[in-house]
């Protein structure tokens, strides 16, 4: 894996106030997540990355070089604000046109580009002559993607993309995400929902406080954690299923979200919303898989064994996604 990013004992003050304290990190090809709290940091970190701010102390190399001097190392960023972008009334093809113009194309390369750009994003081309103003929240998410990739970057950082997207348009933007890593563009993420970053990242930097909270300070493999972690009860088959421990003291905090694989995940799910236990779930195709969010967690895992064995099916498999995150970043227990 070649290294696109990396920090040492990297920190960024602003006066007295912390925006990162000493942190080491590497960022490799792939997709990247960016996790932490309000103020935890991300947005110095992005920054950073991308030569805005210069760093107090600590080294960071970007691309082999130093963003803040290099404007070769700039060119080949992209940054995707969490913001909105694009001005109102204007067709996104001919904003992202104009805006190769500005950038020193000829009309003709720049008509290339934006559509590939569109392409890219699978903005489909019905609607690239229409006002944005009159786009979803989605499309509107694309069309800014697009407009970080008409340079055609090797890095783009991304703040918070998935805000405001329903599931299906996350889903969708992910699946964007990876083919762009797939064809070796190295991506950035921060996201405040959890469970989107464990489904598209192998690797995650976790801030709190303007430090990463993982006790060896260096880039968090935290898939490879959240995977063994996040499995808080036994994978059985049958429904003769091992009860989750029992709340430890002070009561322990349940993950809000759960997997659960069964024979019949539509029966399940229509159970579990009889209970009024349910929040909103995922089904996939084949009706295996049942993905719940939970009104009241501890209402299913204090009760974790009676609730399956009463809703009749068969159940395969239960993981808890996203727990390891979230305990990652949770701030410790007070003394
Ligand atoms: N320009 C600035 N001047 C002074 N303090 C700043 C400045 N920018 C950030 N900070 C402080 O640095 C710390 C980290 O802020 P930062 O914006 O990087 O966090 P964040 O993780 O992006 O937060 P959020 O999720 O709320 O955007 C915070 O305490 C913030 O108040």
């Amino acid at each position: 894996m070649s290294l696109i990013v990396e920090a040492t004992h990297l920190s960024r003050f602003y006066g007295i106030v912390l925006g990162l304290n000493n942190v080491s990190f590497t960022i490799g090809t792939g997709i990247t997540g960016v996790v932490g709290p309000n103020g935890a940091g991300k947005t110095t970190l992005f920054r950073l990355l991308t030569g805005q701010i210069k760093p107090s102390s600590g080294e960071l190399r970007v691309l082999g070089g130093l963003p803040w001097r290099d404007p070769a190392v700039r060119a080949q960023l992209a940054y995707c604000p969490e913001d909105e972008a694009v001005p109102p009334n204007i067709k996104p093809r001919d904003w992202l046109i104009a805006l190769g113009m500005i950038s020193g194309l000829s009309s003709r390369e720049a008509k290339v580009r934006a559509t590939a750009a569109l392409e890219r994003v699978r903005l489909p081309s019905v609607h690239w002559n229409k006002n944005v103003t009159a786009y979803s929240k989605g499309m509107k998410q694309r069309v800014k993607l697009a407009q970080c990739l008409l340079h055609e970057p090797r890095l783009i950082i991304l703040d918070e993309p998935m805000n405001g997207l329903d599931p299906m348009g996350r889903e969708e933007l992910g699946n964007v995400l990876r083919e762009l890593a797939a064809d070796g563009t190295s991506v950035v993420i921060s996201s405040h929902i959890l469970q989107d970053l464990e489904a598209l990242c192998r690797s995650f930097i976790l801030l709190r406080w303007g430090r990463m909270p993982s006790s060896s300070n260096k880039l968090a493999n935290a898939r490879t954690e959240a995977t063994a972690a996040a499995t808080p009860v036994a994978v059985e088959t049958g429904t003769d299923v091992t009860p989750p421990p029992m709340p430890a003291t002070p009561p322990r905090r349940w993950p809000s979200e759960t997997t659960i694989r069964c024979d019949d995940a539509p029966k399940l799910a229509r159970f579990l919303f009889a209970q009024d236990l349910l929040r909103g779930c995922d089904l996939d195709d084949e009706g295996q898989t049942l993905v719940a969010r939970w009104r009241d967690p501890a209402a299913f895992y204090e009760n974790f064994h009676g609730i399956l064995l009463e809703s009749g099916v068969t159940l395969h498999e239960i993981n808890a996604k996203g727990s390891a995150l979230e305990r990652a970043i949770e701030p410790p227990p007070l003394p």
